[in-house]
């Protein structure tokens, strides 16, 4: 359990953890100068039986309030402190707004100072607090009076806390692992140390894990839970992590950046969509506002876009979207506070629904419906029931949805929430590391769109043998990301409702045909081309060795390209089909000996010139059966011309 303090300036927060756990948290030479606390302070009792128990000191002052949301973060019960003399003060009332808006709903107030008040006084500022309280996730709260000068009511605030971590159930870790940095330092023969709160999941020493925003991949050498020394960390504990890896530098990470498992790795996010609530007793909010926003432990500056209207007005909820100037990273449920730009006033928060909104069509109403299933799944709190947005998702989008995109977004894991699709009736293609999720519907209506498109072609291009595959899944459904269309189609060859020619899908039944002239030309041209193989003609040396003009010899071998007798390599040099599926079979087998394909191996092996060598492998590329890494390739539809 960990429990963080709340409260106005000096209404004796510090001063109550130390009586509580003999830990002073303010760790800063200012802080002990001043008697005040700026930074969060952390301490960690001693406890017996295994029980956890930890405490976050928060700043109470109003300049430190963006240190006590960062210290907020990852906190689970709630320490009010109010002071006996002073009673209700302004950061006391915006603390509690803050800690309503985080969700957090479990807690106690602690009544301090009550050594300098009479009877009366105390009961007066407790019926003040149980009235603030009465509106908030923390009605109810037990109000506790203690005094940390005479020690009196320490006792019995100490049982209370120490029973209420006892008989916390431990949450089991859910998740990839996600921890928000608060700390970074580097320690003399340890190297790079962060600390925060595990958001997530959960982590052991060893593991691989990502700086975000920097992407740099680290190992977790050394680990530190509570304090303490530990070979694995979970959800809702303190961490510290001691990193290794290339780049991973003091520069590399700041407070505010996050660690996360592999797979929450994602391009980064500037624009949340995100469900808004603005205080009562604020000033309304217009579309395009600049604002601050504190997510996890990082403050960030940005607009807030409204989705829903053009005015948030005081105590009212919208659907909205954080534009950013930085990247972040969120997930689904992740509360933020936003705050003025000066910094001065906070004026509402939510819960983050989206990382990935589309470009377009932020405001259409199927968008809305979704963002409100969204809502629905987020305020229901973790463990998230995905079934009813992913029912809704089913539905309405007929050209169907990136499931991985959507797994990173809520925090789960894409092979399971593919068992959830198929269990919805829904179907999963999976292609090069993407997963689309269609309903058994749309998933038919595309199949049979990318029919209809190849009958129009065929209608269109009689003597063509079919449509190259990329083209195909261009005109008929350019939105889908290319390897999920190569895949479908795929699905229809094996089905028997396409055949395949190398590149080229036909209907089964279509039949491409050559004029008699053209046919005439080809059985004159197609001994010059063959007795080259690796190198045929082209058309300008063709004209000159069968004594034919070159406009006639180009347009015949066009012709037979679209029969799928010949590939067009380059302009004007046009391969036997045989002889591109020998190449073909030659980068296959290149790439088996020495993992990836170099130019060089392959002018070796067909014995060219490095410039229709690297023609050659151009072509490749463009029909996409190889892909250029850098001066190498690699194959990346094996199965093209087998
Ligand atoms: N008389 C009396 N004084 C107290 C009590 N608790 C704290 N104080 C005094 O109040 C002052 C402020 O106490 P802190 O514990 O630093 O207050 P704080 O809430 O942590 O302050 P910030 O963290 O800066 O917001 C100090 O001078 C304490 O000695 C108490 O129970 N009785």
């Amino acid at each position: 359990m960990i429990v963080g303090t709340a409260g106005h300036v000096d209404h004796g927060k510090t001063a109550l953890i130390q009586q509580l756990t003999g830990i002073d948290t303010d760790r800063l030479k200012e802080e002990k100068a001043r008697g005040l606390t700026i930074e969060p302070g952390f301490a960690y009792p001693e406890m017996a039986g295994g029980v956890e128990l930890g405490f976050v000191d928060v700043p109470g002052h109003a300049r430190f309030l963006h240190h006590m949301l960062a210290g907020s973060a990852g906190v689970d019960t709630v320490l009010l402190v109010v002071a006996a003399d002073d009673g209700i003060m302004p950061q006391t009332v915006e603390h509690l707004q803050i800690l309503s808006l985080l969700g957090l709903d479990r807690g106690l107030v602690a009544l301090t100072k009550i050594d300098r008040v009479d009877a009366i006084r105390r009961r007066q500022v407790r019926e003040e607090i149980a009235a603030l309280l009465s509106d908030t996730p923390l009605a109810g709260a037990p109000i506790v009076e203690a005094s940390s000068h005479s020690g009196e009511g320490v006792e019995a605030l100490r049982d209370r806390l120490w029973t209420l971590a006892a008989t916390q159930r431990a949450t089991p870790a859910q998740g990839h692992f996600r921890l928000a940095v608060d700390r970074v330092f580097t320690k003399s023969g340890t190297g790079l140390v962060v600390t925060g709160t595990a958001f997530a999941g959960d982590v052991s020493r060893n593991d691989e894990v990502r700086l975000v925003p920097a992407g740099l991949k680290a190992r977790v050498r050394g680990l530190r839970r509570q304090h303490r020394d530990s070979e694995r960390a979970q959800q809702g504990d303190r961490v510290a992590l001691n990193l290794a890896g290339p780049g991973i530098s003091r520069e590399a990470i700041q407070r505010g950046d996050w660690i996360v498992a592999e797979a929450l790795e994602t391009p980064l996010l500037r624009r949340l969509d995100v469900q808004l609530h603005l205080l009562e007793g604020v000033p309304a909010v217009k579309h395009w506002a600049p604002i601050h926003v504190h997510l996890g432990v990082s403050r960030l500056s940005g607009r807030l876009s409204l989705l829903e209207g053009q005015r948030l007005a005081p105590g009212a909820n919208m659907l909205g979207q954080l534009v950013l100037d930085e990247p972040v990273h969120a997930c689904l449920g992740d509360r933020f506070v936003i705050r003025d730009p000066g910094g001065r006033l906070t004026l509402g928060g939510g819960v983050v629904l989206d990382g990935d909104p589309p470009r377009r069509g932020q405001r259409r109403p199927e968008r809305l419906a979704w963002l409100s299933a969204l809502t629905e799944c987020a305020a229901a709190g973790p463990p998230f029931d995905l079934d009813p947005p992913l029912r809704q998702a089913l539905e309405r989008r007929p050209d169907g949805f990136d499931l991985v995109a959507m797994a990173r977004n809520a925090n789960a894991d894409a092979a399971e929430m593919t068992a959830r699709i198929e269990a919805l009736g829904g179907r999963v293609v999976t292609a090069q590391g993407q997963r689309r999720a269609f309903s058994q519907e749309a998933l038919a209506a595309l199949q049979a769109r990318l029919l209809d498109t190849l009958a129009a072609n065929h209608e269109r291009e009689p003597s063509m043998l079919g449509t190259e595959r990329g083209r195909l899944a261009r005109q008929t459904m350019p939105e889908l990301p290319e390897p999920v269309c190569r895949e479908l189609l795929a699905a229809l060859v094996e089905r028997g409702a396409l055949s395949a020619h190398g590149p080229f899908v036909a209907l089964p039944e279509h039949r491409a045909a050559l004029s008699e002239a053209d046919e005439a030309l080809w059985q004159r041209l197609e001994p010059f081309i063959d007795a080259a193989s690796f190198q045929p003609p082209r058309v300008r040396d063709l004209a000159i060795a069968a004594d034919l003009d070159e406009a006639l010899i180009r347009s015949a071998l066009t012709a037979c390209a679209r029969l799928g007798r010949l590939y067009q390599v380059r302009r004007d040099h046009f391969y036997l089909a045989e002889t591109v599926t020998e190449m073909a079979a030659i980068l296959q087998a290149l790439e088996q000996q020495h993992g990836r394909i170099r130019a060089a191996a392959f002018r070796d092996r067909i014995g060219t010139g490095r410039k229709l060598a690297i023609h050659i492998l151009e072509f490749f590329d463009r029909v996409g059966y190889t892909r250029r890494i850098g001066d190498e390739r690699e194959i990346r539809q094996a199965g093209m011309w087998q």
